[in-house]
């Protein structure tokens, strides 16, 4: 009899020995993760610890000193399907002058070269109302972006990423600047969207109690000052029984 694969999904994001150095700094080193359809990923660690870093590397922002990383398969500096991924960077701010709407700028999240031009269709005006209910920024649709809170900004970030249903969604910090109870009801949705939409996440956080929380309360892996949580959501246990029948049969 073969021996039982639990892996049956596909892996999203998987980093081999990787290492980054700025200069003379050694801030990753040798790591090795990955990270499979349907997990959450939870990333926690100090202040200067790296986790940027290793976002940006991901999404192709910073090259690799040593190792690689592969995005659904592909080596990220051949990846090319990035509308399957939404990312949300680290205190991101509009310049005051930015001319868009609310509205404009999550409606962006849809476009990609291929249908920029294209009529906006009334499914699509369907998903900005929810995105933008979502992150209970509908009333401030119509103001222009450059002119809101930095709390409000962030907002329209995670409206913006979300309006896509991207599979793997990776947020750097996504709730700092903002309300308590926009961040209940943010990772409300993220954990329903993990357990119950098949969607994927790798988010950095300091909310080590939101972290242990949903995602328990020992990391999977630690690399220097980084610890990883994660959690599949309860899919892969049926995939993993499907594939234990599979192989009996
Ligand atoms: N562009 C850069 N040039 C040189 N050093 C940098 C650069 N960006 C970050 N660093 C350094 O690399 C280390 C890791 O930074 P990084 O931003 O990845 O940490 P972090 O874990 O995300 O921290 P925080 O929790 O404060 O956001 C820090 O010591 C930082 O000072």
């Amino acid at each position: 009899m073969q021996p039982v694969s639990l892996d049956c999904h596909q892996h999203m994001i998987n980093i081999q020995n990787l290492s980054f150095s700025y200069g003379e700094q050694k801030v990753i080193s040798d790591l090795n993760f990955t990270v499979r359809e349907r997990d959450f990923v939870g990333i926690i660690g100090s202040n200067g610890a790296g986790k940027t870093t290793l976002l940006k590397m991901i999404v192709g922002l910073l090259p690799a000193s040593k190792g690689e990383i592969r995005l659904f398969g592909q080596p990220v500096r051949k990846f090319k399907d990035w509308e399957r991924i939404g990312y949300v960077p680290q205190k991101n701010a509009f310049n005051p002058l930015f001319p868009a709407t609310v509205r404009e700028v999550v409606m962006s999240g849809l476009y990609n070269n291929k249908n920029v031009f294209r009529r906006i269709s009334r499914a699509q005006q369907c998903k900005c109302d929810d995105a933008l209910e979502v992150m209970r920024i509908e009333g401030i649709q119509d103001k222009r972006v450059g002119m809101l809170s930095g709390g409000q900004q962030q907002r329209v970030f995670l409206a913006r990423a979300l309006i896509n249903h991207p599979d793997l969604l990776i947020l750097d910090e996504p709730t700092v600047g903002i309300d308590i109870e926009t961040q209940a009801a943010f990772f409300e949705l993220i954990t329903h969207m993990h357990a119950h939409h098949h969607m994927t996440f790798l988010m950095v956080s300091h909310d080590i109690d939101m972290i242990q929380n949903y995602l328990g309360q020992e990391p999977v892996q630690r690399n220097g000052k980084i610890n990883f949580y994660s959690r599949h959501s309860h899919e892969l246990q049926n995939c993993a029984a499907e594939d234990l029948q599979h192989t009996l049969t």
